[in-house]
């Protein structure tokens, strides 16, 4: 008889911290701590909310009477790393020191490997991200934005959102490869792609797409470069504005949808039209991307827990119904997606990759610099 592989998978996202144990495929259990802004506000950045997090996730685990002992591995989602490759990569001490002091950006997907590494170490066990977020396979037409010193960069919701375009087609007896999908995704950030042949041709990161609870998405770049260089915002706060408290917390001072809802229904006539711009311009996403394949996309799947809201949820059908068929898919698969992945890879189904960290720009001048002088 084979022995039973347990995983703690771990999930931190913008608003949230979600984990679940698994044996093999069965979920013993799950929990959900939420963050709202209010809690997030003392945090200037993603790293010191390490301890915050970490305390949430020991204590749910203590609740539950969970013994870490009977680990095989731990899981966390993969953050703001260099672009990726799809599929498992071991959290080595590369990936930490990336993660904790150069991540190419703020989010709380970046505390993933962290706390599972932190967790799996004393055990002896190892840790994994799978499918991270900067999971990069666009087209090069894709990557221009307009200035060479900016490129596109690919980040979005990548575990959710094959997930959930695979589930969909294979109740219609149809292989991903096979299909054109636009995903859209609705959490505490919002993004969307286009999977063409099985690969995300083309993504609307959480900085180029609609705008989200907590996050500003696509600004005008002309007024932002003023914002940045005004006495009233430094580098930091700057970025704050974009990730964080942009989005609905900056219109409506929550990050919450349900918080928002709750307003329109007791006839709140800004948060409905805040909401309904959140709406539109998750709609305008879908329909842009839908231009990356010509307009023959197959189906278009609303995922995240916002699509639970069918507020929301009509509000953008009605404008992308007349693209494709429009799959609602409520709620998100992150954690079954991170513990399958780790499944394979400790079966040995599956290799995972590993992680080799860039040269610090110091170190990366200091070579050119010897090689121009070599
Ligand atoms: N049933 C629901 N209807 C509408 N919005 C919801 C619902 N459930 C959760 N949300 C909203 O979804 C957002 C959080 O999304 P979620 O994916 O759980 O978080 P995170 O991005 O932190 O992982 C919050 O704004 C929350 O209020
Ligand atoms: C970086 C894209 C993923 C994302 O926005 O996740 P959350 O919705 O969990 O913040």
């Amino acid at each position: 008889m084979t022995e039973t592989l347990t995983i703690l998978t771990i999930n931190p996202g913008s608003t949230s911290t979600k984990i679940a144990v698994f044996a093999d495929e069965t979920r013993l259990f799950e929990r959900k701590v939420d963050h709202s802004a209010a809690d997030l506000a003392p945090f200037d950045t993603i790293g010191d909310q390490f301890a915050m997090r970490k305390a949430a996730i020991v204590a749910a685990l203590k609740e539950e009477g969970f013994d870490l002992a009977s680990l095989a591995a731990v899981a966390g989602r993969g953050g703001k790393l260099p672009p990726l490759k799809r599929g498992a990569y071991v959290v080595n001490d590369d990936m930490v020191e990336f993660l904790r002091h150069r991540p190419i950006d703020q989010h709380a997907s970046n505390l993933g490997a962290l706390i599972a590494y932190d967790v799996a170490a004393p055990l002896g066990i190892p840790a994994f991200i799978y499918d991270a977020v900067v999971v990069d396979e666009m087209d090069d037409i894709a990557r221009f934005s307009g200035v060479p010193q900016l490129t596109r960069r690919a980040s979005c919701h990548v575990l959710n959102m094959r997930a959930m375009a695979i589930k969909v087609l294979k109740r219609d007896g149809i292989r991903l490869e096979d299909a054109n999908v636009v995903v859209c995704h609705m959490g505490g950030g919002v993004t969307a792609t286009v999977i063409s042949g099985g690969r995300m041709i083309d993504v609307l990161s959480d900085e180029e797409g609609p705008f989200s609870p907590e996050r500003a998405g696509r600004v005008p770049c002309r007024q932002l470069v003023d914002l940045c260089f005004s006495k009233d915002y430094d580098r930091k706060s700057a970025t704050k504005l974009m990730r964080g408290v942009g989005g609905l917390v900056a219109y409506l001072g929550t990050n919450s949808a349900l918080e928002v809802e709750a307003r329109i229904d007791r006839g709140d006539a800004e948060a409905d039209l805040v909401y309904r711009a959140m709406a539109y311009q998750i709609a305008k996403g879908i329909g842009e991307l839908s231009t990356v394949v010509m307009g023959k996309v197959d189906r278009i799947v609303l995922t995240g827990a916002i699509a639970h809201s069918k507020r929301m949820t009509d509000l953008v059908v009605e404008r992308v119904k007349f693209i494709a068929p429009v799959e609602i898919v409520p709620g998100e698969n992150e954690l079954e997606a991170l513990a399958a992945g780790t499944l394979r890879v400790l079966r040995g189904e599956e290799a995972p990759n590993v992680f080799v960290a860039p040269p610090r720009p110091a170190t990366a001048a200091r070579d050119r610099s010897r090689m121009a002088h070599a």
